[in-house]
């Protein structure tokens, strides 16, 4: 048996999946407290099934399906988003239910059939405002292009205030039995929200700032993403959230990420920190980038408005780690930020000279300070780090 169906609402399941066995979502990010996959079911006059699960949670899932649907046979699937951890079990569920109309935009049908070879003849193609009566309900499409791939597209029951909203408003964590926002405290999942935010969506920031503007003339009272818990008691508060991240918005404070080899540049980073507590800078976070993956730097520094690279020189460069971190961060377009660098060389260095390079292409505000010091820091790139703690406090205070 699969577990018990949870009722939003009357003829409205969530259908979600707990996901604690994937290291890295997208192989890449790692997923210490998991993440769900949610899936949303309506049962009215017409029976629709709002996106799927990845593959590996297929068996569950549709087992779920299948539970709540009884004989019943399923009518619609709308596909709000094709990445992979949605779509994954899309095959399973047209083996069971080959009768189904699926639901996507332009670009869901073309990507549906790069993905999956299935190329429908029940496709239905929805555009920006169209509508798909189930009987009891009507959903109107709103197309959400590039948050954070070209078919994106939410859904919204006007009737009912339900926004199902694919990926905008979602967060990693799973949902422990806890599956509304009044049943969980969200300040403890707050950073991995912002986590999710931040290096999930956060490079298409432009385009989720449009989106949310887009969506903010609707009246919502239910928010249904595809991650993360369901927004029943207080949307506003994730509205709210995501609309911070995208806008940049940053507060005082400092993350201080370096990359070091024999403690040289650590200690640069330590002393860094001390002569900014000591000017009364709140919110420091120091990060050994060999230790830290970056995805929690980049959510980190996404809402302090200071950040200070340190590195190294490691044949001629930047240390690789940190040359990792320069990339994504590149990636991730972090804005509206002061950057700072420091390093330490052995004869002819190489990492400040990257780290600047870094801060100018991505046109930073920075300090004038820049400490480079040869092999262990000397009163002179004491005195640096102390002129510079000074300069970020006058910037960000
Ligand atoms: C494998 C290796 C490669 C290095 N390559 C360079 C280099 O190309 N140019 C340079 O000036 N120093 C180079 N150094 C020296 C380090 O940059 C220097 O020792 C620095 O103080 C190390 O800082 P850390 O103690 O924070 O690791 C290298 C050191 C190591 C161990």
């Amino acid at each position: 048996m699969g577990t018990e169906p949870i009722k939003i609402q009357e003829n409205l399941y969530y259908l979600g999946v707990n996901d604690r066995q994937t290291e890295y979502f997208e192989n890449m990010w790692p997923l210490p407290y998991g993440v769900a996959y949610n899936s949303y079911l309506l049962t009215g006059e017409k029976t629709c099934l709002m996106d799927t699960v990845k593959v590996s949670k297929s068996d569950e899932f549709v087992d779920n399906v299948k539970a709540i649907l009884k004989d019943r046979k399923l009518d619609y699937l709308v596909i709000h988003h094709i990445e992979p951890d949605h779509s994954g079990s899309i095959p399973q569920i047209l083996d069971l239910y080959p009768d189904l109309k699926i639901v996507g935009n332009k670009k869901t049908r073309s990507m549906l059939n790069d993905y999956f070879e299935i190329d429908s003849d029940h496709f239905i193609e929805v555009g920006e405002g169209d509508e798909l009566d189930l009987g009891d309900r009507k959903l109107t499409f709103y197309l959400t292009a590039m948050v954070h791939w070209p078919e994106s597209m939410v859904s919204y029951d006007a009737e009912n205030k339900i926004l199902f909203s694919q990926d905008i408003f979602g967060g990693f964590g799973t949902n422990d039995g806890a599956i509304f926002d009044d049943e969980l405290d969200y300040e403890v999942r707050r950073t991995e929200f912002r986590r999710y935010y931040t290096n999930i969506v956060g490079k298409y920031s432009q385009m989720a700032v449009r989106a949310i503007n887009k969506l903010s003339s609707l009246e919502i009272e239910t928010i249904c993403p595809v991650h993360g818990c369901i927004w029943r008691k207080q949307p506003s508060k994730i509205v709210e959230d995501y609309t911070k991240w995208a806008t940049y918005e940053v507060n005082e404070g400092v993350v201080i990420a370096y990359a070091s080899m024999y403690g040289n540049t650590e200690l640069m980073a330590d002393q860094l920190a001390r002569y900014l507590a000591a000017e009364g800078v709140r919110n420091i976070e120091v990060f050994d980038v060999s230790k830290t993956h970056e995805s929690y730097i980049i959510s980190n520094c996404w809402e302090k408005k200071s950040l200070v690279l340190g590195s190294c020189t490691y044949n001629n460069t930047v240390y690789p780690v940190m040359s990792n971190l320069l990339n994504v961060l590149k990636m991730q377009k972090l804005k509206n930020h002061v950057v700072s660098v420091f390093g330490s060389y052995g004869w002819s260095g190489g990492a400040v000279k990257n780290l600047k390079e870094f801060v100018e292409e991505g046109k930073f505000e920075t300090t004038e300070t820049v400490v480079e010091a040869k092999g262990r820091m000397k009163d002179e790139d004491d005195q640096g780090l102390r002129q510079m703690a000074k300069e970020i406090a006058a910037k960000i205070k």
